[in-house]
């Protein structure tokens, strides 16, 4: 450096003043972050991952970001993409706020290849790259042309092999090969040269080099590999929480005498950790005015504390400044910690400058899906289909499954019941004469007629060898007719007057019932008077009489709706058709975002611009489709081969099922939106799936719960609607029908909510 140390610091200070705005100069670089605060965990708890840390980089440099496992980088870039958000502080990328409006990030303007593989195994090289390409906005032929320089410059194998089929190596190229693809104004690559072969290594670097030469092309890397950085124009050494230097290697190759960088990053670390040097003090030890290939000027402390106030919180910023003067307060001369655990309020912040106001057109409201997004969301849905076609029939399949299940198990009357029969009258014989007025064995036509019930009868000669059958679990009852039952039926017949006690007794048949199974004993139990009902009244017309004299006076006319004998599959079936849409939607939505999220390829769709809505619609486009198609088939098979009541519209059931599927879709995205892992979301799923059945009124009238739940199950998706299509498949009913319309509106309602949610929580939750 020529002159004297006064001189050196006039020109240093000079060459600050010139910069008037600091929000115009952030502006003009890549990437410039200032005061970054970023926390995981509670505010109470929290886990500091990034404190107060400044970086900048300049336009058209390799930028090697470099610090130890954990310390933070991929934090760093996820907000850099705008897919986690700081604390505090600020974030400029190629001149805008990422995630405000007409900033372009995220967006194709950025290539992001994530630490994890992030792709689809079940896709090959050239669909991978083609569904990258497409959501970049270009057309197939640039595709192509991409695709075989990349194929060719990152040694790939053949483009039509399959992901999975491929070495770890390669896949890690494929990624990389995804992020180069559209050739971006900011690539960042995370860990991109782990398990490449030296030569490869050495290829890469080259070609990053080659790309940044024009100054148009910006590359942020970061890499467990320290020396490899050589090649980049700036290094950044990141360590608890900050930058211990953002240098360009031969500068801090000199300053420290060393030849490597791991020495460098050693020296500094230890310097930190002695923890009586305030970071100040610890940059004037490495930096120094380093030129940059754009002669941008880094990291110089030197002179700084001669400059007033306002200067120094322009420079601490503009500078990429580790010293970060604006961010020292309260911290000059504290060791770093061991573990980075802080206490609450740590970090407050000088008030960050606004934002600037992008302005919108009206158009940008209307633009919210993009052409090529949703062809290539759509694309990549249908072709994940088709890959995992033995999972999507058996997916299709299951709801008919579970109807067909469903007609065919649940709701018909229970037939061959084993029960005991001891007929002290007839002694067991079988019936030799047919019914007639003065029959002295009336009790063995009885038993006839129960054995046209479909019941098995067991013949016992002693009450308590019956009874005891019934105790043994072998028999649902056991019923036991007396010695002298004709001659007493036909004295309590002929005058009911003068019936003695004795007559009345004997012309009784005694039932012992096992009615631990309510519905079988409620069955028998209406078997056994049907059949005596009609036992009576044949008798009766045998004897001349009018057989309607013996029947219970109350007369059950023509069921204004439903049918003479209403059973119970018919009362539970729209319940059950739309359960189990609903369910099945649910868990093909939330385990298609979940694959697509956990295998890292949504984040990779968000950062190069699909947004969250274009997401769940391709996903509603695509899901629609296996729903639509599950619907007819589940109606098909209820209504046409296995005859279940259908009075009123099939179009209003089929709209009200497809309402519902949708419905259960928008639940699965919050589900998926929730939950970390699918286990989370089974269980999820699994939790939410026997409280609906039980409180909408499914499997059994809601009139019988608890008023309190009752209250609450109204508000829930599938009861209105499950009262709805029941009114138009029992009733007939139509859509001006209140009961038939406000199951519409609450299954509406709650499309509504879910998607709201949905869209909110993909917008809002990053970090
Ligand atoms: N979502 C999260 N919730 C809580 N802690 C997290 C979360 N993501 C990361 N962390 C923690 O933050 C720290 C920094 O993680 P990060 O992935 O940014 O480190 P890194 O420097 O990229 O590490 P590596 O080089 O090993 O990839 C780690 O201790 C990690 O456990």
């Amino acid at each position: 450096m020529e002159g004297g140390p006064l001189h050196q610091l006039e020109m240093r200070h000079r060459r600050f003043k010139t910069q008037h705005s600091t929000v115009h100069m952030r502006k003009q670089n890549a990437v410039c972050v200032r005061r970054a605060y970023k926390r995981y965990g509670t505010k109470k708890n929290p886990f500091l991952i990034l404190e107060g840390l400044n970086m900048t980089v300049p336009k058209g440099v390799i930028y090697g970001l470099l610090g130890a496992s954990g310390c933070g980088k991929t934090t760093l870039l996820n907000c850099i993409v705008g897919r986690k958000r700081l604390n505090s502080g600020e974030i400029w990328v190629l001149g805008g706020r990422p995630g405000s409006r007409g900033s372009g990030v995220p967006g194709p303007r950025i290539g992001y290849m994530p630490q994890e593989i992030a792709l689809y195994g079940e896709f090959s090289i050239r669909e991978t790259l083609k569904y990258f390409g497409w959501i970049a906005g270009m057309n197939n032929l640039q595709i192509q042309d991409r695709l075989e320089f990349l194929i060719n410059f990152l040694m790939l194998p053949n483009a039509d092999d399959m992901v999975k089929n491929l070495s770890g190596g390669q896949q890690r190229r494929v990624s990389l090969a995804s992020a180069l693809l559209h050739e971006p104004e900011l690539l960042i690559l995370d860990e991109p040269t782990v398990g490449v072969d030296p030569l490869l290594r050495q290829n890469i670097w080259d070609h990053l080099v080659e790309i940044t030469k024009n100054g148009l092309t910006t590359v942020i890397i970061t890499t467990h590999y320290i020396d490899e950085t050589r090649q980049a124009h700036l290094i950044g050494l990141m360590r608890g929480g900050y930058f211990l230097a953002e240098e360009s290697p031969e500068n801090l190759l000199r300053q420290f005498e060393t030849d490597t960088l791991e020495h460098v990053f050693l020296k500094l670390s230890v310097m930190q950790n002695l923890g009586c040097q305030s970071r100040s003090t610890l940059a004037r030890s490495v930096s120094n005015v380093v030129g940059t290939p754009n002669g941008v000027f880094v990291n110089d402390a030197l002179g700084v504390d001669n400059l007033d106030a306002s200067d120094k919180s322009e420079i601490s910023g503009e500078f990429g400044d580790n010293t970060s003067l604006s961010g020292r307060s309260g911290r000059s001369g504290r060791s770093i910690r061991n573990s980075r655990r802080v206490s609450p309020g740590a970090g407050e912040l000088p008030v960050v400058p606004p934002q600037d106001i992008v302005p919108t057109k009206i158009s940008d409201y209307f633009l919210i899906l993009q052409n090529h997004h949703m062809k290539a969301l759509i694309w990549k849905n249908f072709l994940w289909m088709i890959r995992n076609s033995p999972v999507m029939l058996f997916i299709t399949l299951l709801p008919v499954a579970q109807i067909v299940l469903f007609c065919a198990s649940i709701g018909h009357d229970p037939v061959s019941l084993p029960v005991a029969v001891v007929n002290y009258e007839s002694q067991n014989s079988d019936c030799l004469t047919p019914l007639h007025c003065n029959s002295t064995k009336l009790s063995c036509n009885y038993v006839s007629y129960l054995k046209k019930k479909d019941l098995i009868l067991h013949h016992y000669t002693s009450e308590e060898d019956a009874n005891e059958s019934v105790r043994k679990g072998l028999m649902y009852a056991s019923i036991i007719i007396k010695h002298n039952y004709s001659s007493a039926l036909q004295a309590r017949m002929s005058d009911l007057r003068s019936t003695l006690p004795w007559d009345i007794k004997s012309s009784e048949i005694d039932v012992y019932r096992d009615v631990s199974s309510k519905t079988i004993a409620q069955f028998l139990q209406a078997y056994l008077y049907d059949t005596f009902q009609l036992f009576i009244q044949d008798y009766l017309e045998t004897c001349d009489y009018d057989r309607h004299l013996l029947q219970f006076p109350i007369r059950m006319e023509k069921p204004i709706y439903g049918l003479s004998y209403p059973n119970f599959t018919d009362f539970a079936t729209p319940g059950i058709i739309l359960t189990v849409i609903f369910f099945l939607a649910v868990s093909l939505t939330s385990g298609a975002m979940l694959i697509e999220r956990n295998e890292g390829i949504l984040e990779r769709s968000l950062v190069i611009g699909i947004s969250g809505v274009e997401l769940l619609t391709a996903h509603v486009v695509c899901q629609f489709v296996v729903m639509v198609i599950q619907s007819i088939m589940v109606m098909v098979f209820a209504f046409a081969l296995f005859h279940m009541t259908l009075t009123g519209s099939l179009v209003l059931v089929t709209i009200l099922t497809f309402m519902t599927g949708f419905c259960g879709m928008c639940y699965g995205f919050v589900v998926s939106c929730l939950c970390s892992s699918e286990r989370t979301a089974t269980y999820v799923a699994m939790g939410s799936f026997l409280p609906t059945v039980m409180l909408c009124g499914i499997i059994w009238p809601s009139e019988a719960m608890n008023y309190i739940l009752r209250a609450f199950a109204v508000l829930l998706p599938l009861t209105k609607a499950t009262e709805s299509m029941r009114s138009i498949l029992q009733r007939g009913w139509n859509l001006y029908e209140p009961t038939v319309y406000v199951g519409f509106i609450a299954i509406g309602t709650w499309i509504v909510i879910f998607l709201s949610v949905s869209v909110l929580f993909l917008k809002f939750n990053k970090g």
